[in-house]
């Protein structure tokens, strides 16, 4: 499908929330730019990336806002949560502690988004489960399913395993959720723009 016949578009905002080092960062690095950097530079409030992707031939921005797992930053970051469309809860599968402070960060999305928000569980750290898993998949996947997320799954920012996978997957669920909805209402965050197609020839007499 050419740029051409892809004719409109949604964004949606996305935040990434976590314990500080389960690799937020990295992961959104992978995505937006496919690189992986090997140091842990501890994110200050929040870092933004974006990046189109394609769902059923219609644009679909995803901006994604990376917010930093250290407490001290909670104030900054508990900002960024009103509008949110959709919310990545992340843990790295090679830290147990990590996986318990999940019910922490799930009752921080739920305290400070809206009460539609979609949120979707990723594993971190898929490249070291051989030697080093301490999340079971069936334990995750059921705290998932107990805590009636919208989605889950395993992934590594430092080979790119499953990256493209969760924006994807993330993106067409909340595409599915919004896609019938074509004017702003008081119920609908506000931010889900309404990116008007390439062609957009007025009509004449129109201003
Ligand atoms: N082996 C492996 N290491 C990873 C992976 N993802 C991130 N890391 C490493 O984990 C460390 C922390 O990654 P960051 O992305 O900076 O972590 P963060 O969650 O953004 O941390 P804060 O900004 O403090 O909240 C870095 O040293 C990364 O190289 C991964 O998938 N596999």
């Amino acid at each position: 499908m050419s740029a051409q016949e892809i004719q409109a578009g949604v964004q949606f905002k996305l935040l990434i929330i976590g314990d500080s080092g389960v690799g937020k960062s990295c992961f959104l690095l992978q995505f937006t730019e496919g690189v992986f950097k090997e140091d842990h530079t501890v994110t200050i409030g929040v870092e933004y990336g974006a990046k189109n992707i394609t769902i059923s031939n219609t644009l679909v921005k995803l901006q994604i806002w990376d917010t930093a797992g250290q407490e001290d930053y909670r104030s900054i970051t508990r900002t960024f949560y009103r509008n949110a469309h959709g919310i990545i809860l992340m843990y790295d599968l090679t830290n147990l502690q990590t996986f318990e402070n999940l019910d922490t960060w799930l009752n921080e999305a739920k305290q400070n988004a809206g009460d539609d928000v979609m949120i979707f569980l990723v594993g971190n750290v898929l490249d070291l489960a051989d030697e080093e898993r301490e999340v079971d998949t069936d334990i995750a996947e059921k705290w998932a399913e107990e805590n009636k997320l919208d989605g889950f799954l395993e992934g590594s920012a430092k080979t790119a395993a499953n990256v493209t996978e969760v924006f994807t997957k993330f993106g067409e669920i909340l595409f599915k959720k919004y896609q019938n909805q074509t004017t702003v209402t008081e119920t609908r965050p506000p931010d889900l723009v309404i990116i008007k197609p390439t062609d957009t020839k007025k009509k004449k007499g129109c201003c």
